[in-house]
């Protein structure tokens, strides 16, 4: 999730009109609702004539591969097919930091508003690296009870080592019930408390919340100030952090109220996930294997033979899986950032879950293990389409239990509820409910309202309570 279970601390004794645009030659920028209250009154859909007809074709997910560095070598063209070359080969060789350790930087291209995504062990101790895009004098960290006590001090000194930075705090509370306006507001108390003017940077330090929220308070604060993303859990280092969807959840639908506001930076210290409770690095897991599933068969296959790596947090695996996230994430992105298109193949699983998740109550189940559950639903309704093989859905359920995943609601959820609340997802065009489905041989899916209602029937007939 993106939420309460985050880092539980060490005291607990534990060990969220797509075409690429290159850069050539740039360096590298509550409760739940009463299930009984009908969503589909808070459904509305607006948008051109144009851009509905575009999105109610299928979209396939095929894109080229964007840009991935070394560092050391930033400059220069952009490698396609770099980034699915190292999606085969295992853990590519990386660059050493300055402090020895390993680091590689993947970009997002977006133009003009392009940033870098650092990643690598100990790269909290590289202060100049956050320092570096931070434009002005000024910086707010927002983070949660859970973070503070374990990377506050560390990251207010890689920011005021120099003596440049100035830097003021708000720790908000820990969990995805808190996603919301009233704490969102908190933010923005603290920022006006502390005559915050619009040279300042928010830099979220913690999971999918903290960053979400954070993108969002800096969005709207003085109407935008500059962003930071560091991300401390699999879920957001490899998926959240990353796109620039930033927002809060209502109570009648998962992250309805937010902006795409793209970082400046996003800066991966793998060596937070140490902290990482299993629950939570098994859920950020989720996301990984959707990139496998919807673009990148490679990468699956390597999670079907490294899984026990990745749950053991062996450094390489860890490195590598975060890596070819980002470098799938970023390509995506750079695509269509603002989901006109072939973004809305990220949302794999996510109208089922995000349906468990606002159903459930915010915080009962993590958001990766909603999205998990998600996942062999579509995949499900996916096989009864004729779309995919059984065996794709047998190996994504596979994946996902060897992940330590769920892959069956909870028991309350009905086939109502979810038919009641996928009704307010995003994608839901015009009325018509669109999903991300699994098509052709693995890797391969498309977003699509063109399907016979009755197999997403007899899908939540599957896994529903009658
Ligand atoms: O970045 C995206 O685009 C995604 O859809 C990534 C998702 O994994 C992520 O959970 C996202 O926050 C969901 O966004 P939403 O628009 O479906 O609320």
């Amino acid at each position: 999730m993106r939420g309460s279970l985050q880092h539980r601390q060490l005291r607990a004794n534990d060990s969220g009109c797509c075409g690429i645009r290159t850069r050539a030659g740039l360096p590298g920028r509550g409760p739940a609702p009463a299930a009984t209250r009908s969503p589909r009154a808070a459904a509305s859909c607006s948008s051109q004539q144009g851009q509905q007809k575009q999105q109610q074709q299928q979209i396939h997910a095929t894109i080229p591969a964007a840009r991935m560095e070394t560092a050391g070598a930033r400059a220069g063209a952009p490698r396609r097919g770099a980034a699915l070359a190292a999606a085969v080969a295992p853990p590519a060789a990386a660059a050493a930091s300055s402090s020895g350790r390993v680091m590689k930087t993947v970009e997002v291209d977006l133009g003009d508003r392009s940033y870098p995504i650092y990643i690598g062990q100990g790269l909290l101790n590289q202060g100049e690296l956050l320092r570096k895009h931070v434009p002005g004098k000024r910086v707010l960290i927002v983070t949660n009870e859970t973070i503070a006590p374990l990377y506050l001090d560390r990251t207010i000194k890689a920011l005021t080592e120099g003596g440049a930075l100035q830097v003021d705090s708000v720790v908000l509370p820990d969990g995805e019930e808190h996603k919301s306006m009233d704490v969102l507001a908190l933010v923005w108390d603290k920022a006006l408390e502390a005559r915050l003017d619009r040279g300042t940077t928010f830099l979220a330090l913690g999971g999918g919340v903290v960053g979400d929220m954070t993108g969002f308070a800096a969005a709207c604060y003085q109407r935008g100030v500059h962003f930071v993303q560091v991300p401390t859990t699999v879920m957001s280092q490899v998926d959240s952090s990353v796109g620039g969807k930033t927002g809060v959840n209502h109570p009648l639908g998962k992250n309805m109220i937010g902006a795409f506001y793209q970082p400046r930076c996003v800066l991966i210290d793998t060596d937070t996930l140490n902290t990482l409770p299993p629950r939570e690095l098994a859920s950020g897991i989720s996301e990984i294997v959707k990139y496998g599933l919807i673009r990148d068969a490679a990468l699956f296959d390597w999670l079907e033979a490294n899984m026990p790596k990745l749950l053991a947090r062996d450094p390489e695996a860890v490195a590598y899986a975060v890596e070819r996230s980002c470098v799938n994430k970023a390509e995506v992105v750079a695509a269509d950032e603002r989901e006109g298109g072939v973004r809305a193949t990220l949302n794999l699983g996510h109208t089922f879950g995000h349906a468990i998740e606002t159903g459930c109550g915010y915080g009962t189940l993590l958001h990766g293990e909603a999205v998990s559950i998600g996942m062999v639903m579509a995949a499900d309704m996916s096989v009864r389409l004729g779309w995919i093989d059984r065996s794709i859905l047998d190996r994504t359920r596979a994946l996902l239990l060897a992940a330590n995943l769920p892959v069956t609601p909870p028991a309350t959820m009905t086939a109502d509820m979810f038919k009641d609340l996928m009704a307010v997802d995003k994608k839901v065009l015009a009325g018509k409910l669109r999903l991300v489905l699994l098509k052709g041989p693995l890797g391969g899916c498309v977003v699509t309202g063109d399907f016979d209602p009755a197999k997403l029937d007899e899908t939540l007939a599957e896994f529903c309570a009658k």
